[in-house]
């Protein structure tokens, strides 16, 4: 087995689908109002396509090794990963032995350096990390999570990302996340609707059942604040990403001054262990959420909760799907995961990634089995009917 190598790396392109923002239809939930760090604008206020959220698209990675077998992953990066893999990174990863993971993250890293670090160099350096995984499983015929020690848990619980955890609750999900509609430009009156939104939602929703408000980097210490003390009467168990990611010192004075026992939490926009660890290390949060496909990977992904567990921080991964699901169940500091609602009224549980993934499990009853990531490396397999397209070959 180790001798298997990898003969080929192949860099792809899709439009279309893919979690969050790779590029979703027009109408679909996640591209109605939602406030962002671009929400002052007014002409960029209504979409985040408006201001190019979907600019990138989607990066497909495939790595063909010696013995046929074939790993792929799939991250936010469109054209630009493709040409960093196919220009830049090829040449780390061809040849290779298919368990020199560690090795190959290490030379993308550094040789990506002097114009890398976070971004979608990051991104991309994810996708073949991802790869990678998915390649090693499928040679051994073992599921990701073996690789990373083995399930700690039978199952996996979920909470919902989405406009309508009313309907999250129906559907089983221990609590629900919607995104804040309104930003700091808009007001007082801004401010009271998002209120109101959510006191609408508990009333909905009950005592018991978690609600979350998504801030998408959108908001200021002042306002976060603010909005922390007035969602404290109903209930709101953590205000997310509040500010832009490199404001540290921000989210630290955030957390100091939250109301007691609500939760602070950010790092899908973080990357690598050196960027956690300035969260960490200044207490800017309570749960880590790093995105699997940004933050370096399942190699960095391993690193980085160490370190949280060090803290005694757990780690929530951003959105992600089976990339992240995989890791979630082999670690005690995860103890549940967000699922995506990705139908575009946020009504019905999706698989994250559809069209672009086949086999790709959902949640049943806000549950997902340990026995239904039981696939060789991540279980999934690229859609045919998705048209790729290879910009950059090299
Ligand atoms: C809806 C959110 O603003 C965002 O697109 C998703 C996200 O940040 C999350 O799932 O967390
Ligand atoms: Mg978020």
């Amino acid at each position: 087995m180790s001798e298997v190598t990898i003969k080929q790396v192949r860099a792809y392109t899709v439009r279309g689908g893919g979690a969050d923002y790779h590029d979703q239809a027009e109408g679909h939930w996640i591209d109605s109002q939602i406030a962002t760090p671009m929400s002052k604008y007014p002409d960029y206020r209504m979409t985040r396509r408006s201001f190019g959220l979907n600019v990138l698209g989607t990066l497909v990675v495939e790595l063909e090794a010696s013995d046929g077998s074939v790993g792929f992953a799939v991250t936010t990066g469109g054209e630009i990963g493709a040409w960093i893999v196919e220009k830049h990174l090829a040449r780390f990863i061809e040849g290779k032995q298919v368990t020199e993971i560690e090795k190959v993250w290490d030379q993308m890293f550094n040789a990506t350096l002097y114009y890398g670090r976070k971004g979608v160099v990051i991104n991309t350096i994810s996708c073949v990390d991802l790869a990678m995984w998915d390649l090693l499983g499928k040679v051994r015929g073992e599921p990701v999570h073996q690789l990373l020690g083995g399930p700690v848990r039978d199952e996996l619980t979920f909470y919902a990302t989405g406009p309508r955890p009313d309907l999250a609750k129906k559907l089983g999900f221990i609590g629900g996340k919607m995104p804040l509609v309104h930003g700091p430009a808009e007001g007082e009156e801004g401010m009271a609707r998002n209120l109101s939104k959510l006191a609408d939602m508990r009333s909905a929703v009950g005592e018991d059942f978690w609600l979350m408000y998504d801030c998408w980097m959108s908001l200021d210490v002042n306002y976060a604040t603010r909005l922390a003390q007035g969602a404290h009467e109903f209930g709101l168990k953590w205000i997310e990403e509040a500010l832009p990611p490199d404001d540290y010192w921000g989210y630290a004075q955030l957390k100091r001054d939250v109301p007691k026992g609500m939760l602070v939490n950010t790092g899908e926009h973080e990357a690598t262990r050196w960027g956690f660890r300035l969260l960490l290390e200044m207490d800017c949060c309570d749960i880590i959420q790093p995105d699997v496909g940004w933050c370096g990977g399942i190699t960095e992904l391993i690193k980085i909760s160490a370190l949280a567990d060090a803290h005694n921080k757990l780690v929530v991964p951003h959105g992600s799907s089976v990339y992240s699901y995989h890791f979630v169940i082999t670690r005690h500091n995860s103890p549940f995961a967000e699922f995506l609602m990705m139908a575009p009224n946020a009504d019905e549980v999706a698989p994250m990634f559809n069209p672009l993934l086949l086999d790709e499990p959902v949640p049943v009853n806000g549950r997902m089995s340990a026995s239904a990531l039981d696939k060789p490396g991540f279980g999934v397999r690229l859609n045919p009917e998705c048209p790729l397209s290879r910009p950059y070959e090299h």
